[in-house]
């Protein structure tokens, strides 16, 4: 369901024509030389870009906002067109002039740590949810959550189990499945092969990885990319922090331009308070259809009156369909219900 492609605007913007369709404003100056790059690191108002990706003229830039975007938040995985040195000489400074219209946005609710929503990456097709099948324990509470954030921003989801040398898969896999999740099973460690299901289902796409500490998300990011070097270790006992110390995203290229890993060290929870239900709903055909019956502001969980979901259900046509269709609305409700659930 995440939306791939939508690039007409950049391919617009990288036309070298200087009598380009779109008009020339005051307001908006053309840029008419303007080249495309991808974000691929933000660091204290400093952007790293990749220009010409996938081209002989392929190079990485640093580059500055322009005044005019001093305002507009410039994201990890947003597409935007640079004038300037774009050389991508070692001292050379690009100028950010304009963000391409994003696919999709993944957010972060304001939080105790952080008092603004923030979005977290631009453009991400997926969002791979590691967890540990042990050490430590899967908190199926923060999967549900991850689920819903990734669904609300138009993102696919992989939950990616990993340990597998420590606990069986299954019962975890029959939560999610219902849900539309792709799971895949992973011992990084113990099995370097079953890495490879992973970069199966990260090819050509823009994934960003999250995970709690300590789950082996930096152990699986260096067997993906192992150019990327993530620190990887225990837990500090004091501080409950990793080793890393940079908290921003960061985006990392699969070997071989397979696609784009985005990893998110600073981020441990994305907060729900932004998620419409309806996002939600968007990612279950079959509900979303069912609940168009459903009375105005219908919240569709266990319990809400006349919630045609319920009729969904009592309509099935045969024990088969009843069984799952029930498993999927209660899985669905489960979802819903994990916006408001404290963790
Ligand atoms: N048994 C087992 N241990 C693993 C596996 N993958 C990683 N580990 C171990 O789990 C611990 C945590 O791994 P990391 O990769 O550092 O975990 P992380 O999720 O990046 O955690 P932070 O570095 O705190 O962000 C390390 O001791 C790893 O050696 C695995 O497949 N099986
Ligand atoms: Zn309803």
């Amino acid at each position: 369901m995440a939306r791939r492609g939508g690039r007409d605007e950049h391919d617009a913007f990288a036309r070298p024509s200087k009598r380009g369709s779109r008009p020339r404003t005051k307001q908006r100056p053309e840029h008419a030389d303007a080249v495309v790059g991808f974000v691929t690191g933000v660091d204290r108002g400093r952007y790293t870009l990749l220009l010409a990706e996938g081209l002989p003229d392929e190079r990485a830039v640093h580059a500055m906002k322009a005044r005019e975007l001093a305002r507009t938040r410039v994201v990890v995985g947003d597409r935007v067109d640079v004038v300037g040195d774009t050389s991508g000489g070692k001292d050379a400074l690009a100028r950010i002039v304009r963000i391409g219209e994003r696919t999709s946005v993944l957010r972060r609710t304001a939080d105790d740590t952080d008092p603004y929503e923030r979005i977290v990456v631009a453009n991400a097709d997926q969002l791979v949810i590691v967890t540990a099948l042990a050490q430590p324990e899967p908190r199926t509470g923060m999967i549900d959550r991850a689920v819903v954030a990734a669904y609300d921003a138009g993102m696919d989801v992989l939950l990616c189990l990993t340990k597998a040398d420590l606990a069986p898969a299954d019962e975890l896999r029959g939560l999610y499945e219902p849900l539309g999740v792709s799971v895949v099973v992973t011992a990084t460690l113990a099995d370097p092969a079953s890495v490879d299901a992973v970069r199966e289902r990260l090819r050509g796409r823009v994934s960003v990885l999250l995970g709690h500490s300590g789950v082996g998300k930096s152990t699986l990011v260096n067997a993906l990319v192992p150019s990327a070097r993530r620190a990887t270790g225990h837990v500090n006992d004091v501080t409950g922090r990793g080793r890393h110390t940079s908290t921003s995203a960061v985006a990392l290229r699969l070997p071989g331009a397979q696609g784009w890993v985005v990893d998110t060290p600073g981020v441990r929870s994305l907060g729900l308070a932004h998620v419409e239900v309806e996002h939600v709903l968007a990612a279950f055909e079959d509900l979303d259809e069912a609940a168009e019956r459903c009375p105005r502001g219908c919240t569709h969980l266990d319990g809400a009156p006349d919630c045609a979901l319920d009729d969904w259900l009592a309509a099935s046509p045969d024990t088969e369909t009843r069984a799952t269709r029930e498993v999927r609305l209660t899985s669905f409700r489960r979802l819903l219900a994990s916006r408001t659930a404290s963790v």
